[in-house]
């Protein structure tokens, strides 16, 4: 899957969720299929909450990444910058909704993601996290957009 990430399109990024730069974060990678952004991503098994369970701190920060990631991807997209992304269409998380359905085993997951709505600089997010298929958090993430930061 090289190159088809979008990650791999906003570097340099030391973002503890998104950034392939900060060896010590989630690095996650997401990619599209079809309208929908998705990421597999396994836990350390430091990672825990209860036990055998993910801690839930971390599926918030894996879909708070995914779906920021994922609005940028279709901005650019919808700009008709998805080889090149552009560096002035950059977001950050304004609001965060998150609903814990089930706990999430401690393999691997799928994040899937769509843009729901987007109204002006708003970009309104729908992110589920996946256990063997089924869903186990849902999450809605209001990303927007901003003057690029540093
Ligand atoms: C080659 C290209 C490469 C370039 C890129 C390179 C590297 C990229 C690096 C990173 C990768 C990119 C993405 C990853 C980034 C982050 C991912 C991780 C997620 C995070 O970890 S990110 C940290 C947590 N996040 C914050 O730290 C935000 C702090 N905060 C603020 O920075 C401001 O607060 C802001 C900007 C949110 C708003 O400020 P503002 O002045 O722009 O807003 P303003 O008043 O103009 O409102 C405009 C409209 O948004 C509505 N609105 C405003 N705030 C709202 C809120 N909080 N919730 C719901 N709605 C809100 C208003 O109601 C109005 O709505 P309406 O238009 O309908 O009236």
């Amino acid at each position: 899957m090289t190159g088809t990430y979008i990650q791999e399109k906003l570097r340099p990024n030391h973002c503890f969720g998104c950034g392939l730069d900060n060896p010590y974060g989630l690095q996650i990678h997401s990619f599209w299929e079809g309208d929908e952004v998705v990421c597999r991503w396994t836990p350390k098994h430091y990672m825990t909450g209860p036990p055998n369970f993910l801690y839930g701190g971390i599926s918030a920060s894996l879909i708070d990444c995914h779906s920021v990631n994922a609005a940028v991807a279709y901005a650019n997209r919808q700009a008709g910058h998805e080889e090149a992304f552009d560096p002035e269409l950059f977001m950050v998380t304004g609001t965060m909704t998150i609903k814990y359905h089930k706990p999430v085993p401690m393999h691997e997951v799928e994040l899937r993601a769509r843009i729901a709505k987007v109204e002006g600089r708003k970009y309104l997010v729908h992110t589920d996290i996946l256990s063997n298929g089924e869903r186990c958090v849902s999450g809605e993430v209001l990303a927007i957009r901003i003057a690029r930061m540093g």
